[in-house]
């Protein structure tokens, strides 16, 4: 999410990226200061499993809260296993130590979907950050579902060779969040005041994500610049080494520090689309500026590619402050937003005179035939 475009210096401004580009936020300060947040809730999320629907809406009250008031949550007590969170830190450490060589086999530049190992330089040529990046991809075994049969679809993840044990400890995390990130849409839905499956139809083949993050130790200063997720909801889970940061409405960075096991679950944009603003996609940067390594794993969980999303629930002289998003066209444009030229997919798609703005998510998937 970190972008190679210049940020303006303005003191009495607040820059950062979302999925339209570069925005900016008046600094509040003195007499305009308002009331907000300076933590981030914790919500304990275990009625989550409860199969009384009563206990669920109790905690979908809370979340609402949260997402209303914050934009992001602590959730503890989750229902997956922590050795299952253990293992999958301790295989990506292993992978981001594979020598460079290990590392380029598996570059993101050849994956169509720039899925792979990704690093980001600084300007005198010193990686500051690396990442390693694995999605929906129906050519593995491990993502194989009966209900979704995706004829001719394209292979985008690519593992190491070198270290089996990373792509089967990612696996293990990946299906663990596949069935969990479910569940927390449900409540999420009643946590606008809606059923709990009241938004099914627009998840029911979700866009989903995770870009491992490694803030490399040494010279340079490494971290993550300001910005918004987009996607429905991001779980991040932190290890050992704080630094993420989150703006509240004054403009000032509240510190989130790591809290073991825990997911820090965020809202995107579309969801701020979604409930016409109630949910703001909250800034949030990183700072990882000592001396020692970090580590990430956000998951994000979007919408079906097919699905369009458009203000739901408005007050009856509510006016939509936000036009509809075709899921599939904005992932299209997010994912090659940044991409060269000499890649495969924009050669592919110069030859044959496509549009980027118009190509859909199904013609990456299985090819521009669809
Ligand atoms: O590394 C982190 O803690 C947060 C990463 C993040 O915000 C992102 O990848 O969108
Ligand atoms: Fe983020």
């Amino acid at each position: 999410m970190a972008s190679k475009f210049a940020i303006p210096e303005d003191p009495d401004r607040e820059y950062f990226f979302t999925a339209k580009g570069l925005e900016s936020r008046r600094v509040l300060r003195g007499s305009e200061a308002k009331k907000t947040f300076s933590e981030i809730p914790t919500i304990d999320i275990s009625s989550i499993v409860s199969q009384d629907l009563s206990d669920r809406v109790k905690l979908a009250e809370q979340i609402g809260r949260a997402a209303t008031d914050v934009g992001f949550m602590y959730l503890t007590n989750l229902p997956i296993d922590s050795r299952v969170m253990d293992n999958a830190f301790e295989a990506l450490k292993k992978f981001f130590a594979l020598p460079l060589e290990e590392k380029k086999k598996v570059v993101s530049t050849k994956s169509w979907t720039i899925k792979g190992w990704q690093p980001i330089m600084n300007e005198e040529g010193d990686m500051s950050n690396e990442t390693f990046r694995m999605g929906n991809d129906y050519t593995e075994p491990e993502q194989e579902d009966p209900d979704y049969i995706v004829e001719k679809a394209r292979t985008f993840n690519q593992w190491p060779d070198a270290l089996p044990e990373f792509r089967e400890a990612l696996y293990k995390y990946w299906n663990a969040l596949v069935i969990f990130t479910k569940k927390l849409q449900g409540i999420f839905a009643l946590a606008l005041g809606l059923e709990e499956s009241a938004l099914d139809h627009l998840f029911k083949r979700p866009l989903m994500d995770i870009t491992i993050q490694h803030y490399c130790q040494g010279k340079v200063k490494p971290g993550l610049g300001a910005h918004a997720d987009f996607g429905a909801f991001t779980c991040l889970l932190q290890h050992e080494v704080g630094g993420l940061e989150v703006l509240n409405a004054n403009a000032e960075w509240v510190q989130v520090p790591v809290k073991k096991h825990t997911f820090v679950v965020n809202t995107g944009s579309y969801f701020e689309h979604l409930s016409n603003g109630r949910w703001m996609s909250t800034i949030h940067r990183v700072r990882a500026e000592g001396d020692v390594d970090r580590y990430s794993l956000p998951f994000f969980y979007g919408f079906d590619p097919t699905a369009v999303v458009e203000p739901l629930l408005l007050e009856p002289n509510e006016e939509p402050k936000y036009e509809n998003v075709n899921i599939g066209i904005e992932n299209v444009k997010g994912t090659f937003y940044e991409m060269n030229e000499e890649h495969p997919f924009m050669q592919m798609i110069n030859k044959k005179g496509i549009n980027l703005e118009d190509m859909r998510y199904d013609q990456v998937l299985r090819g521009v035939e669809v």
